[in-house]
């Protein structure tokens, strides 16, 4: 007895509405208390942090300052068309979605890999405008980037003068990258910090790369705008419906409908499992490639469709039928989602807010960096794959691998672009290992699902692919190139994850080429 809320044009749609938990959510005034930012709404242990992450609820209206200010900036870098992003996680994934449904070019740079680094940094370089995002000021990743194409510039034959005029740095006030950007004689945009990064979409964070590659924002804002009410009321509340949909489901595989909206799902993504993956709990994110894609439907899988136009429930042809279905404009969308996770996580008794295990994994990057990458003996060697791990042979590694597990978790330390092949691997997993698989582009998915590998319920099996780059790139100013920090970074999260005792299978490719083709020529053999 499916049910469908709506509100300012955006509809869900719930095949088996979660009643009693959107009932319980109404008697504990859930909605009138998050749309008054109340900080105890989670309870004490969260409500310190809470208190300082609530921005979110309507920032939408904060931000429109940022229109006529970003107009003027845009008119004052006209001849510089090309616009890179550097940011990771929250920081880039909401103008990532934005950009891509809008059909505006943005050049997402949210890697370590080397190749995918120096052909950002050989495109356009001249024309080019980098806008550097991190809330916090001190990820690593995005520092590395700012530093590549400052030296870039200078290497090009421009002063420092003229190079801060190449960038545009978004932060949190009295972060260390608003000292840095003031140095570099950047543009600066500070952000409103009541809002933690995956949350941050209607922010400077989502809306200034997304102004400047030609969105406009107002439309997002207003959006928005005409949703907020619906988060506070008691009835006819999506976002609740939503939330208490989520809060009942362990994995949630999440596509695009085809009818307007491009990539939502990786940016729900990070909100989802970041949010939620915690204390053992939470619900998995799995981004599937459309409706009909391959996903083991676990009794505790929701079908999520996401889309712009479709009226909720209808995905002409394909013969789905949604558990649910999230229809309407994407500022709308944005506000909803993160109004749904606060939500799941009041349901879920977990703090929505913060994100305890990534700092883990960043400290074993810094301390690989500093002592070394920790030795390891090859499990088997197969053509151009190095297999650490059980097996013994590559087929037989990936087949125990995922032996009785929960979920499988493909995480690729490679270039997005130039490897894009190996994504396909994911579809493979899934049918053969009939569970939930995700896939991962690494360092991102860190920023993201990694929260939930780490807090999550420990059901999870574990494939990292790393690959030899065909050229490394130095990070200037740094003891590390960009090729020994990718490394660093799947070498620390191999070691957060050992430490789970969870199940691992490191994959090497001497080749990437080779390597991929062999990879899921395994696969497909089976
Ligand atoms: O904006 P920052 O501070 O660079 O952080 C980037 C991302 O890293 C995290 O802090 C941790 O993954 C995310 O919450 C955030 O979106």
């Amino acid at each position: 007895m499916s049910e469908v809320w709506s509100a300012a044009g955006l509809t869900v749609q719930v095949a088996e509405p979660a009643q009693e938990v959107y009932e319980s959510l109404v008697a504990q005034d859930a909605p009138a208390k998050l749309a008054a930012k109340d900080p105890t709404l989670w309870g004490p242990d969260a409500q310190p942090e809470a208190a300082v992450r609530l921005g979110w609820v309507d920032t939408f209206e904060r931000s429109r300052a940022l229109i006529p200010q970003l107009a003027e900036l845009r008119d004052e870098l006209a001849d510089l068309d090309h616009v890179v992003l550097a940011g990771m996680g929250g920081s880039s994934l909401a103008p990532e979605v934005i950009t891509r449904t809008l059909g505006k070019a943005l050049t997402v740079l949210d890697t370590t890999d080397p190749g995918q680094v120096r052909a950002a940094l050989g495109d356009r370089l001249e024309r080019t405008v980098v806008v550097v995002a991190s809330k916090s000021g001190s990820t690593i990743e995005t520092d590395s980037h700012r530093r590549a194409y400052w030296q870039a510039f200078l290497d090009a034959g421009l002063t420092p003068a003229e190079a801060g005029r190449h960038f545009v740095v978004v932060t949190d006030p009295g972060s260390p990258l608003s000292a840095v950007a003031q140095e570099m004689g950047a543009f600066v945009i500070l952000a409103d910090p009541d809002v933690g990064g995956r949350y941050s979409a209607l922010t400077a964070f989502g809306l200034v790369p997304s102004a400047l590659a030609g969105v406009d924002i107002a439309e997002l804002i207003d959006q928005a705008a005409e949703f907020a009410p619906s988060i506070g009321q008691a009835e006819e509340n999506p976002a609740l419906a939503l939330g208490a949909a989520l809060s009942r489901a362990h994995y949630a595989a999440l596509a695009d409908d085809g009818s307007g909206l491009t990539g939502l799902g990786d940016w729900a993504e990070q909100l989802i499992a970041e949010s939620t993956g915690k204390e053992s709990k939470g619900l998995l994110p799995v981004v599937i490639e459309t409706p009909t894609s391959p996903i083991a439907k676990t009794d505790h899988t929701a079908i999520v469709t996401m889309g712009g136009s479709l009226y909720a429930k209808t995905i002409p042809g394909s013969g789905v039928q949604p558990d649910i279905s999230v229809n309407g404009p994407l500022g709308a969308q944005f506000l909803c989602w993160e109004a749904a996770t606060a939500f799941a996580g009041k349901a879920l008794s977990i703090n929505p807010f913060d994100q305890p295990n990534v700092t883990e994994s960043k400290e074993n990057t810094a301390r690989i960096l500093e002592s070394g990458l920790p030795s390891a003996e090859p499990d088997f060697v197969d053509g151009a794959v190095i297999g650490y791990g059980v097996g013994g042979s590559l087929e037989a590694a990936i087949r125990l691998l995922f032996t009785d597990q929960g979920y499988v978790a493909i995480m690729a330390y490679l270039d997005r672009f130039a490897d894009a092949e190996i994504a396909t691997l994911r579809e493979l997993v899934a049918t053969e290992s009939g569970l939930p698989t995700t896939f991962g582009w690494a360092p991102r998915f860190l920023h993201s699902t990694g929260q939930f590998h780490k807090g999550g319920p420990q059901v999870g099996a574990f494939l990292q692919i790393t690959g030899t780059p065909a050229e490394d790139l130095a990070v200037p100013g740094k003891p590390y190139t960009f090729g020994q920090l990718q490394a660093a970074q799947a070498a620390g999260d191999r070691l957060a994850l050992a430490s789970r005792q969870r199940p691992l299978l490191h994959l090497h490719l001497t080749d990437r080429n080779a390597g991929i083709k062999q990879l899921l020529g395994a696969l497909k053999s089976s």
